[in-house]
């Protein structure tokens, strides 16, 4: 099933302008700064943006055409929209508001069943709870869970995590990921946190000021040394498909494979032969011109420079270092950079510092 949008919005100052096309079960990530068109995206989608012309077609259905002067109405969308906050009903337990979405549900022949949901988000154990004492986490599983009760088609994310605290979000990330793989869903997942998207998207759209200025699998999309945004709070990542081969049990470490590199880090609770998504930040990336001898940085991935950008606003500068199983991104100093010669085609050890690791979809 395939989702194409070529749309535009018009909101006084502000225009937005989208063609892309999400095929399949995939995540297409959509990251951009506050005000660049994320929102109104998924608005336009979901039917509820009326300054939007242009076409929107989902399974050859279309939603949109304006040259056509179709419009389908908000409620006829098969569209889920998950929401920054809950909104669950207050009135009822947990069992309760899924009751209400299973009973209104549009699709009853779906494969999304009430029972597979409960498993997929883990609800059994929050059935019988009243809303208000679940934490914010349990609160969004439970918006899921409601959400793809109503049998949707397509997922929408504004932002599900944000007024989560890190430690939620990382454990809601997986979820996430599971929904789109399990029900063969295609997620449309709207964030301003680069890491979040990272941890699931396939594809990322980048948003600037009502522009898209990139669009393609998340790996190639990362690697883009001219978007700007990436470099805001040095949020600049780059991500790999890796497998867990070793758990070291007495020393507390997994080691991971990523291609034909090796990784160890501290453990990881994941069977041998199972595949994470590792995302390396590019400001814990170090750069060493010879195999450094006494360091305590274990992981150490030789490789050759393709591409320096020096970033004249700031002190840093970005480069991108080929480790064979990938493009790893580096943000270092143009001090470093500099009297290091750093250039293309030279010889590096990139030392990596810390990973973020998730189960994850497979990269495109
Ligand atoms: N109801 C509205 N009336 C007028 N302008 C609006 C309205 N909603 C949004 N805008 C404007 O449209 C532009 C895009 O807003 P949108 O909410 O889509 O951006 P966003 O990328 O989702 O931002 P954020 O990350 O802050 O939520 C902004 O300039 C915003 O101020």
């Amino acid at each position: 099933m395939t989702l194409e949008v070529d749309i535009r919005v018009s909101r006084g100052d502000f225009s937005l302008s989208v063609k892309s096309e999400l095929e399949g079960s995939g995540i297409l990530g959509v990251y951009g700064p506050s005000g660049s068109g994320k929102t109104s995206l998924l608005r336009s989608i979901a039917g509820l943006e009326k300054n939007v012309s242009g076409s929107i077609i989902f399974a050859g259905e279309h939603w949109l055409d304006t040259q056509a002067g179709v419009f389908v109405p908000a409620h006829r969308r098969a569209v889920g929209f998950v929401f920054q906050d809950a909104r669950l009903f207050p009135f009822t337990d947990v069992a309760g508001n899924l009751d209400f979405a299973d009973s209104r549900s549009r699709d009853a022949h779906s494969s999304i069943t009430r029972e597979r949901v409960i498993e997929a988000l883990d609800l059994s154990p929050l059935l019988h709870r009243g809303v208000a004492g679940l934490s914010g986490g349990e609160r969004q599983r439970v918006a899921m869970g409601r959400v793809l009760l109503s049998r949707p088609a397509v997922l929408l994310m504004d932002e599900p995590l944000s007024a989560l605290d890190q430690q939620r979000k990382t454990q809601l990330l997986p979820y996430i990921s599971r929904l789109a793989g399990e029900f063969g869903l295609p997620v449309v997942y709207v964030s301003h946190q680069l890491d979040e998207l990272a941890a699931i998207a396939n594809t990322l759209l980048v948003l600037d000021a009502g522009d898209v200025i990139a669009q393609d699998s998340i790996s190639t999309v990362l690697q883009r040394l001219d978007i700007s945004v990436f470099d805001r709070h040095n949020a600049a990542v780059s991500v790999f498909d890796g497998e867990v081969l070793v758990q070291n049990h007495r020393l507390k470490t997994t080691m991971l494979g990523m291609g034909e590199q090796r990784l160890t880090v501290p453990q990881v609770q994941a069977e041998v032969g199972a595949r994470l998504r590792l995302q390396f930040a590019a400001k814990d990336i170090a750069l060493a011109m010879a195999m450094p001898e006494s360091i305590s940085i274990r992981n150490r991935f030789p490789g050759h420079v393709m591409e320096v950008q020096e970033d004249s606003e700031s002190a840093y500068a970005d480069v991108l270092v080929d480790i064979g199983a990938g493009v790893l991104r580096a943000r270092i100093t143009r001090e470093a950079l500099q009297s290091l010669g750093i250039e293309p085609q030279c010889s590096i050890i990139a030392l990596v510092k810390s990973v973020s690791i998730e189960e994850a979809l497979p990269l495109a």
